[in-house]
């Protein structure tokens, strides 16, 4: 049984705090893999500067192409939009969950909002959930103190976001040591994000 780490994110851009934390999980947790599930539309967030779905995933593809336990996935792609993580769990269980086993990656500051995901008991009672520090405002709310599936991990602290990126890249700032190489040239290439 393979055990693999979904990381949901939008990716646009993936950059190397995602890829710092990634490896970390790989490579100091009991994952066997981690997998980048590029989610085409998050239930939270607004489109308005959002990337096509193939070219975040491209991103994602040009950053992990040579990390053989880092995965890039579009299982969410042509699902219903807005992508819910309950949908997209079952969807990945039917197609391998005969040899995988699947648990969720994410961040201190999702895991204060994952009161509001769509049927996150559902979510708690069937997979773990590693989660990793990231400052941010408000707090974990009881229920998840000190909860069986939620397993802390001591990854760095990474302050870096997608949003930072796209809005000094636009204004002609270099912020191409916040990129893994290909993802920079990708991205430069295409003009993206001018
Ligand atoms: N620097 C970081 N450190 C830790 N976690 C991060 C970091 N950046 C993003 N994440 C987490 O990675 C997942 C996917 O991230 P996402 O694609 O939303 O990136 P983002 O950089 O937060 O994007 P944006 O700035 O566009 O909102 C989320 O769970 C998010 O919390
Ligand atoms: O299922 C939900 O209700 C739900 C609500 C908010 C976020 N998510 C997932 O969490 C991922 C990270 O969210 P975000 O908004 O921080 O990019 C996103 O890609 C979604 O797949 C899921």
């Amino acid at each position: 049984m393979k055990k693999v780490g979904l990381y949901f994110g939008t990716f646009n851009p993936i950059h190397i705090g995602h890829m710092i934390i990634a490896n970390h999980m790989v490579e100091f947790s009991s994952l066997d893999e981690v997998w980048f599930v590029v989610t085409p539309q998050s239930p939270f967030k607004t489109k308005k500067t959002l990337l096509a779905d193939n070219h975040r995933y491209q991103m994602v593809y040009e950053a992990t192409k040579e990390y053989s336990k880092l995965k890039p996935s579009k299982i969410e792609f042509g699902l219903p939009q807005p992508n819910y993580t309950v949908n997209t769990l079952v969807h990945l269980r039917e197609k391998y969950g005969e040899d995988h086993d699947f648990a969720l990656i994410m961040g201190e500051d999702n895991l204060k909002g994952l009161h509001k995901w769509k049927n996150y008991e559902v979510i708690l009672e069937e997979y773990s959930v590693y989660v990793y520090p990231r400052i941010s405002e408000g707090e974990v709310e009881h229920q998840f103190k000190g909860h069986a599936k939620i397993q802390k991990v001591d990854a760095p602290i990474m302050e870096i976001s997608s949003t930072f990126i796209r809005k000094n890249h636009k204004v002609g700032k270099n912020i191409r040591p916040l990129l893994p190489e290909a993802v920079w040239k990708y991205m430069d290439e295409m003009n993206f994000y001018r």
